[in-house]
């Protein structure tokens, strides 16, 4: 069997890394150039996995996987629709799509093949390239065809559960990066530990105000696509998002050509919430804040002073 991921960037390379252990693998990345992969720099790709710039090279894979930013998704669907359609789709983005409010799988259901899957929760890419135990959720409204991909995508490292709660698992990966933002900022400002637990738990509260009304099943925020990836990433140096909220915490610049999957997330929630009048005080305030609308001292004074009520 063949798996193509479509994105070379540092996922799915990492992917690529993992899933070449035991099956052949073609990496497509729009502009790579030999082997080596810019954003995963210093990981070795085993031979079993062939890097090509020619997209035609993934016609023949069985199993698609689109390791793309969630917002150059919709894009690159509509682009490449005739060779994606009808073929066995995986999103492995996080994040909800600024314009139509759609997350991943949605849009890739456009292509009219079996029903797409999502892979996320939590796992940096460096830790999957180099073999480190991970955990993801598989999600597949389909459950047969989830039960196959499962298979298909575990490796010895890479674990794979399995769900057919698409929402709850999209919406899990979606807004912990938002919540991770402002737990950076948290950081960055200065406000200490118990500030951040206190806002990854009111976070969690929102994620799950958001994903039930959506439909999401609340043992699927309890899992590995939510509770777990929302420790990871408001915890880590490691993640982006994280780190971009610190540096927006501290005042000081950040590379704007980091993938920061939350800051449009945020956007799009911030909409949705104000559309359907869920209350999403935090995501709103990450909103505003990296829209520079609001200031930090008026963000955190916002916050603080909302009315008491009962947890
Ligand atoms: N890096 C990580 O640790 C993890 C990332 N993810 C998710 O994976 C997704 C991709 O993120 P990363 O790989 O980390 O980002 P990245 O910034 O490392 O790489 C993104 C790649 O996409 C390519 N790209 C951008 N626009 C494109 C377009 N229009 N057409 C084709 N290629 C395009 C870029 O050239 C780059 O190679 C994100 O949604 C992220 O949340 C999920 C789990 C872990
Ligand atoms: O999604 C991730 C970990 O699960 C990666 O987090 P960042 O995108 O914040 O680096």
């Amino acid at each position: 069997m063949t798996i193509a991921i479509l994105g070379a960037g540092a996922f799915g390379a990492a992917l690529a890394a993992t899933l070449g252990r035991t099956t052949d693998v073609v990496l497509w990345g729009r502009n790579q150039t030999g082997r080596a992969i810019a954003r995963l720099p210093g990981i070795e790709l085993p031979e079993t996995v062939t890097v090509t710039a020619e997209i035609a090279d993934t016609d023949a894979a069985e199993v698609l996987l689109l390791a793309l930013p969630m917002q150059t998704l919709a894009p690159f669907v509509d682009t490449h629709l005739a060779r994606l359609s009808g073929r066995r789709l995986v999103a492995c983005c996080k994040g909800v799509d600024l314009q139509s409010g759609l997350g991943p799988v949605e849009i890739l259901a456009r292509a009219g093949g079996p029903a797409p899957a999502v892979l996320t929760g939590p796992s940096f890419a460096a830790d999957i390239a180099i073999g480190l135990p991970t955990a993801l959720t598989l999600a597949c409204t389909d459950d047969q065809l989830g039960a196959r991909l499962q298979g298909q995508l575990s490796t010895p490292t890479l674990r794979l559960y399995r769900t057919t709660d698409v929402i709850g698992a999209e919406l899990g990966g979606a807004l912990k990066n938002v919540i991770a933002i402002a737990s950076g900022v948290v950081i960055g400002a200065g406000l200490g530990d118990s500030a951040r637990a206190a806002l990854m738990t009111r976070g969690y509260a929102e994620m799950q105000r958001l994903a039930l009304a959506h439909g999401a099943r609340p043992e699927t925020l309890a899992g590995l696509s939510g509770f777990g990836d929302l420790v990871l990433t408001c915890t880590s140096d490691h993640s982006r998002n994280f780190r971009f909220g610190r540096a927006l915490g501290q005042g000081s610049a950040f590379d704007p050509t980091t993938t920061v999957e939350g800051a449009a997330t945020a956007r799009a929630v911030a909409r949705i919430a104000r559309e359907e009048k869920i209350d999403m005080p935090i995501s709103t305030m990450v909103a505003a804040l990296v829209d520079g609308k609001i200031g930090l001292t008026d963000a955190m004074q916002s916050l603080l002073s909302r009315p008491l009520k009962p947890e």
